[in-house]
């Protein structure tokens, strides 16, 4: 099973190599494109909180100076991990998108951030990674959402037909409560392969509900949205808080916790259970356990028991 992590916007992190090089990690999502197009032609704008270098492309909120991230990406995929951009964030506000925006914003993630392609950059299409491509998008929507995801991940499913020779990914990361007000359509109609669950914030079907023995916890009926998905394949993660302060207070579980609620389900589904995912990279750095084992690397261990 997979840790997936989220980095980019954490307190004085390090560099993405820093992260690159821990074993422990499978799945990095960069965080965030965080302001989205209004209109077709619109770019969106991103934050990758203290990387690159505060320059933007003219007369956008698009940074152009992520000179850590094209130096750093390459050193990641030589490491063998996936690298997926991340839309959204807490701090975004997407407003709903018509399908004509969808596509257009599906299509210039694909043309800027996917596989070098010299005619996309002829027609005028930045390069914010030079010419790193991300393995895929994370669909970290947390207000507004509608059924413009569903038209994004479609039109980015079409171009990844193009490069039969590469995986490229489509992730999720909804709210506990079911339907998520976000991602349910996106979910319900298109093609996602991982789901990571973020199973805090939200009490009652939290993975701090699990361990104080309240039976709100929702892992299962997550596993039948995702039987009823359009890919019935999809892994499903548990997303957990990297850190005490990673999450709203009594969120958070130290490895004794999780050591149980691991156990049971990733025996009681085998085929759907995907994994870890945890907010964030930097909270999970500099959460240490008493033998200096980082909170993602108790996590890859617990996962590996
Ligand atoms: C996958 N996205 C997140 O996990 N976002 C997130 N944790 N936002 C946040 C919300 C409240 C307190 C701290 C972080």
């Amino acid at each position: 099973s997979n840790v997936a992590v989220y980095y980019g916007q954490g307190a004085n992190q390090l560099r993405l190599s820093h992260f690159c090089q821990e074993t422990s990690l499978d799945i990095i999502n960069l965080g965030f494109i965080n302001v989205f197009p209004e209109e077709v032609g619109d770019w969106p704008g991103s934050n990758f909180g203290n990387q690159c270098d505060g320059t933007y492309y003219a007369d956008s909120l698009l940074l152009a100076g992520c000179h850590q991230i094209w130096e750093d990406i390459p050193v990641c995929k030589a490491m063998g991990k996936t690298i997926l951009l991340s839309l959204g964030g807490s701090s975004a506000d997407p407003g709903v998108m018509s399908h004509e925006v969808a596509e257009w914003f599906a299509d210039f993630l694909w043309y800027s951030f996917g596989p070098y392609n010299a005619s996309a950059v002829e027609q005028g299409f930045p390069r914010p990674f030079q010419n790193n491509s991300v393995d895929g998008f994370d669909f970290d929507i947390e207000s507004d959402g509608g059924h413009g995801y569903g038209s994004m991940i479609d039109r980015l499913r079409d171009h990844y037909t193009n490069y039969p020779e590469h995986q490229f990914y489509i992730s999720g990361a909804p709210q506990c409560p079911i339907p998520d007000l976000q991602l349910s359509y996106a979910i319900q109609n298109s093609h996602f392969d991982f789901i990571w669950v973020q199973f805090y914030n939200t009490f009652a079907c939290s993975a701090r509900a699990f361990v104080e023995g309240l039976t709100t916890f929702n892992f299962a009926s997550w596993v039948d949205v995702i039987q009823a998905s359009a890919n019935p394949d999809a892994k499903l993660y548990i997303g957990l808080p990297a850190g005490e302060a990673a999450a709203n207070a009594g969120y958070y579980l130290d490895e004794t916790e999780v050591w149980p609620l691991i156990s049971e389900y990733i025996q009681s589904y085998p085929d759907t259970f995907g994994g870890i995912m945890l907010w964030e990279a930097t909270a999970s750095e500099n959460n240490l356990d008493a033998r200096g084992l980082t909170y993602a690397e108790q996590m890859k261990e617990i996962l590996y028991h």
